[in-house]
């Protein structure tokens, strides 16, 4: 069976400007959750911020990925949930057509193939790894538009993705305002923390770590 639920809106173009200026590594310092783990982009530098088109296909059938690949409009980012399996099922002509629609990017559960097409295109991906053993058109079943998991994360179609080099953080996109603006704030300290440690400052002091180290350390562990 195949099932097709409507597509997400899009994503402000503020809210876009706004993200791409800060880094999911900053995120990161501050929570531990919604960042997919063991997916890596295809090349360095990597950046983009887009609305996750969501699609699952079983192991073996990538049909839903090609119908998906078609509806993709500029801004969004193909998310696809291979059922745990690690083939390919993303490759040259994909990306092309990802990247013909104005498609942000694109996340596989699985691997890619094609790496030297892909990268022509010049459509960010992020993925498990390489991989020759791929999918294939089989008319089994898929969905679009429906809740997926990409590595270890639950990602919803409308999601916002947020990825560069350090990797990729997928948040609500009710939450996308505060977060932007919490990174803003937390990158504009760390000019002026560059500046006091090269001025002798200690860094564990600006950070805080001194103190709690400090607090904490045992006496025995004092020679
Ligand atoms: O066709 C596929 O499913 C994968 C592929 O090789 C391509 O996109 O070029
Ligand atoms: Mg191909």
């Amino acid at each position: 069976m195949f099932v097709r639920r409507p597509a997400p809106d899009p994503l402000e173009p503020a809210l876009v400007k706004a993200l791409s200026t800060v880094s999911t590594s900053t995120l990161g310092h501050l929570r531990d959750y919604g960042f997919p783990r063991g997916l890596a982009p295809l090349r360095r530098p990597a950046a983009f911020v887009g609305v996750a088109v969501t699609v699952r296909i079983p192991h073996l059938d990538s049909t839903a990925v090609h119908v998906a690949a078609d509806g993709l409009r500029p801004g969004d980012v193909l998310v696809v949930d291979q059922s745990g399996d690690s083939r390919s099922c993303f490759g040259g002509v994909l990306a092309h057509t990802a990247a013909a629609r104005g498609a942000a990017g694109a996340v596989l559960a699985g691997s890619v193939n094609d790496v030297e097409e892909i990268v022509e295109t010049g459509l960010p991906v992020f993925s498990a790894g390489v991989s020759a053993r791929t999918t294939r058109i089989l008319g089994v079943e898929g969905s679009i538009n429906i809740t997926v998991t990409i590595g270890g994360t639950v990602v919803n179609p409308g999601d916002v993705i947020f990825a560069d080099s350090d990797g990729i953080a997928v948040f609500d996109r009710s939450e996308a305002w505060d977060i932007a603006n919490l990174l803003k704030e937390k990158e504009a300290a760390e000019p002026d923390a560059r500046v006091r440690i090269s001025q002798g400052e200690h860094l564990s002091d600006l950070t805080g770590a001194a103190k709690l180290f400090a607090a904490g350390l045992s006496t025995d562990a004092v020679r």
